[in-house]
């Protein structure tokens, strides 16, 4: 890898402290660092060099995930941060930035390759840009990159102005919007799952499916992160960028090797060919919530309403589901449900493949004792792929019962979605970053959700803090004659939660 320079803005904060310290010391570790690199740390804090490293020292004994915060390794992983106090809004620190840029540079035999991590809010984005390039910062005989965390924009308008802003200072080429979702080690191996199994490559297409279902669903509340998250709620803090690109990392269809404009070109095609909704139906395939005082796991939360910094008449929206339609080639005629909200009953991230009976198809008296062929790729709290499939009992001879094939994975130190993507970052590989035509894309496909809930056209439906979300996101699938998987009703799954067997293969 070539030697590098990282600038983080923002380096006192809770993201550079929770995820991106930890995600560079696994680096570090794995020898995936540049040989020669240096990172300097920015904030408004007074805070001298050695401050700022006994700060990096505590984020990983806080949060990184190897047992091994071994105290040598990182005295000398930390050797290599700097820190220098600088307002955004201030000219000169940019000025006394660029000169320890360079010294660092020289002393390290750095050639000028600048990677800028900006993890500020994002009404900072485009000052900083703007001072990078007047102060000469941004003129480097080596590359400049600019990775950038969400949220893009606010709305269609507001994201189509940020990217006007940040290209003056920045090409498309350079700049790095971070989805952590697409730097989940699941989510980036889809595209080969489907891509090296013929058996799956055949299947994933509309004559087979019957359906797919992306669920993202947490049990964490809003956080620290009131203020925050009550100007955005979960249609865009998770449904605008994560949901959208699981979807379009679902459905794409690549053949093996491409290239990032292929991927890039076919996820853009699978957004392009959502059908849109129209403000005025958004009701029909939109299901939007906020949760109730419950309990989840024996503890009880309390309203979101009644959450320390969020107003007591809030209509935020903190839980979304939504049936959307591509029409393409492959997939006319497969509803996607997604879901994701906030204090509900357990963590899970995961895709449900649907297959469509064939038996059913076929016109024959449908046996209800058979359950559907599933294909599940879970991405959270654990990774697995499992395909259901159907089988007779040997014990009850006659009866046929859902068995099911998982794969998982046996090694416990998979990378985390921010180790994939700052590596990638540093290579200069952009497959796993949002191409600003997607964003753009996103947001025109969501713009009518959002407009619909300002004017308050659909019902804001309450549900309980540790259930599956509103009552009313049942119905969403049931009226087309689906439900969804592994929610723990014992009314609905019991079959398949409580009769199926599970054959377990950990991979290498
Ligand atoms: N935290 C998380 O889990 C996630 C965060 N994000 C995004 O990452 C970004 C950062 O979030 P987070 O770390 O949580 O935020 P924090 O509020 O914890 O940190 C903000 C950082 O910005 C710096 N800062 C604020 N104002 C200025 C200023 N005028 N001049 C210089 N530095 C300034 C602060 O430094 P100082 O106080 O020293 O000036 C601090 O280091 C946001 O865009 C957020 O949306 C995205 C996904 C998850
Ligand atoms: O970006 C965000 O993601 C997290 C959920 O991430 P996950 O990897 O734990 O599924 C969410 O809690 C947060 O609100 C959102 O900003």
């Amino acid at each position: 890898m070539e030697p590098t320079t990282f600038i983080l803005f923002g380096a006192t904060g809770d993201l550079a402290k929770r995820k991106i310290y930890p995600a560079l010391y696994n680096l570090f570790i794995d020898q995936k660092l540049p040989e020669s690199f240096s990172l300097i740390g920015l904030g408004r804090r007074e805070w001298s060099d050695e401050t700022f490293q006994a700060n990096v020292e505590q984020s990983l004994r806080d949060f990184s995930r190897r047992e091994s915060a071994d105290t040598s390794k990182i005295k000398q992983f930390v050797e290599a941060f700097r820190y220098s106090v600088l307002d955004i809004g201030r000219k000169e620190d940019y000025q006394k930035l660029l000169q320890l840029v360079e010294e660092r540079e020289q002393e390290l035999n750095i050639p000028q390759n600048r990677l800028f991590y900006l993890s500020v809010g994002p009404e900072f984005f485009v000052p900083i840009a703007d001072n990078i390039q007047s102060s000469g910062l941004g003129s480097t005989q080596g590359w400049k990159r600019l990775v950038i965390e969400k949220p893009f924009g606010h709305d269609l308008q507001s994201a189509r102005e940020l990217n006007e802003k940040l290209s003056k200072a920045f090409t498309e080429d350079e700049v790095y919007r971070i989805d952590h979702y697409l730097g989940k080690p699941m989510v980036q191996g889809l595209e080969t799952l489907r891509a090296t199994n013929p058996v799956l490559q055949a299947l994933l297409k509309n004559r087979y499916i019957a359906n797919v279902q992306i669920t993202a669903n947490e049990t964490v509340g809003v956080e620290e992160r009131a203020g925050y998250y009550d100007h955005v709620g979960a249609l865009r803090d998770m449904f605008q960028n994560h949901l959208l690109q699981l979807l379009m990392m679902t459905a794409i269809q690549l053949p093996h090797g491409s290239n990032i404009d292929q991927m890039r070109l076919k996820k853009k095609q699978v957004i392009e060919a959502l059908e849109p909704v129209r403000k005025q139906d958004v009701g029909l395939n939109i299901i939007r919530g906020q949760y109730q005082a419950g309990s989840i796991k024996g503890a009880q939360v309390p309203a979101y309403t009644s959450e320390p910094g969020i107003a007591a008449d809030s209509t935020n929206d903190t839980f979304i589901a939504a049936k959307l339609q591509i029409d393409d080639y492959f997939w006319k005629g497969v509803p996607f449900y997604i879901r994701t909200g906030k204090r509900m009953m357990e963590k899970s991230t995961r895709i449900v493949v649907e297959f469509k009976d064939p038996i059913a198809q076929l016109g024959s008296v449908k046996d209800s004792s058979l359950q559907p062929n599933l294909l599940v790729i879970e991405m959270s709290p654990n990774e697995s792929i499992t395909l259901q499939l159907n089988m007779n009992d040997p014990h009850h001879k006659g009866e046929i019962k859902p068995v099911n094939i998982e794969l998982h994975s046996s090694q416990n130190d998979l990378p985390e979605a921010y180790e994939n993507l700052i590596h990638d970052a540093m290579n200069g590989d952009a497959t796993y970053f949002a191409h600003w035509d997607e964003v753009e894309l996103s947001w025109e496909w969501v713009q009518p959700i959002l407009e619909a809930f300002e004017e308050n056209l659909i019902p804001l439906y309450p549900y309980a803090a540790g259930s599956y979300g509103p009552a009313e996101v049942d119905a969403l699938l049931a009226k087309d004659g689906y439900h969804w998987w592994f929610d723990s009703k014992p009314e609905q799954n019991s079959e398949t939660q409580n009769n199926s067997t599970t054959y377990s293969m950990a991979t290498l």
